[in-house]
């Protein structure tokens, strides 16, 4: 990707992830809600994914999108992501396809898959000898409205690529954690997502070679129930991190990431 990437949502966690791991590798610009409150590194601006005018300037330009910025809390009430959510990413996708940007990177959730999630595969889901697995060709499911708002998000990148052309790939985030995966939280730990792999996922869908894309996105983790496959395939995708190699934030296998 030679032109430049667009991030919103810049000044959150996945946007901390993403530059910590691809922060000179493209020339970015970062759209945060709020100023910084340090000088970022790279060509910024500041404003709402529901401001059209805001979002007109921030696409002009660039060759691709990685979009982040939203409401990100599973209990958030429809007010919110009807507007910061469903509104802001159609914003960003009919803006994206006037300038003629050629690719939409999607944050998607684990959410929006949430209700697969039912009492009877519950807890054993969770656990390494458990082998049922979603792989991205499953419809929605959400279990919360925080959810359906990431399922009409893939469905929106549906509309735009079909119509428009232009190119989608939908992350099913899992739980990103800095350092180490979540402590004692059997779901968090079959769906952690390290920062360096969640660059490293975010650097292939940038590069890879694809035209419409639903994937997972979490760690190589013993525990899963969500498939990999498909992001190894369509993505190139070779995540690094494992949530078994870690009791509590000891990291106790004897192992070192090689990217
Ligand atoms: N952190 C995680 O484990 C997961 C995150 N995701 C998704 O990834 C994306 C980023 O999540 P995080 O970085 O964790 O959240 P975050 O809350 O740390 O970052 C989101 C950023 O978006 C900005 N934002 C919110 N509404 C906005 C608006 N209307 N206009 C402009 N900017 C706005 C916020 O100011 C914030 O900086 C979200 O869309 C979330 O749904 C999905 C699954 C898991
Ligand atoms: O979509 C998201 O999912 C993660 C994991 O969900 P949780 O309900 O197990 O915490 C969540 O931490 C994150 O905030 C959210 O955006």
């Amino acid at each position: 990707m030679d032109d430049p990437v667009l991030l919103t949502g810049a000044g959150g966690r996945v946007g901390e992830a993403i530059l910590q791991g691809l922060g000179e590798q493209y020339d970015w610009r970062l759209m945060y809600h709020n100023p910084p409150d340090e000088e970022p590194d790279h060509e910024y601006l500041v404003g709402d994914v529901i401001d059209e005018a805001v979002v007109r300037e921030a696409v002009d330009g660039v060759g691709a999108i990685i979009h982040l910025a939203g409401d990100p809390r599973p209990s958030a009430p429809w007010k919110s992501v009807l507007s910061n959510n469903i509104d802001g990413t159609q914003k960003m996708y009919e803006a994206a396809v006037e300038a003629g940007v050629e690719r939409f990177v999607y944050a998607s959730s684990n959410h929006a898959v949430g209700a697969f999630e039912t009492d009877e595969r519950t807890p054993e889901m969770y656990r390494a000898d458990d082998d049922y697995r979603l792989d991205g060709t499953e419809l929605p499911r959400p279990g919360n409205l925080y959810g359906v708002s990431k399922a009409t998000g893939e469905v929106l990148g549906r509309y735009y690529h079909d119509e428009h052309g232009i190119t989608v790939c939908n992350v099913r985030i899992g739980n990103l954690t800095e350092d180490h995966p979540p402590i004692d939280y059997e779901r968090g730990q079959a769906m952690w997502l390290s920062y360096p792999d969640c660059a490293h996922l975010h650097e292939r869908t940038l590069e890879a070679d694809y035209e419409y894309e639903i994937v997972y996105g979490i760690s190589d983790n013993d525990r899963k129930y969500y498939s990999l496959e498909r992001a190894k395939e369509a993505l190139g995708y070779e995540p690094q991190d494992n949530s078994a190699e870690w009791d509590g934030d000891e990291h106790v296998a004897d192992y070192e990431r090689t990217v």
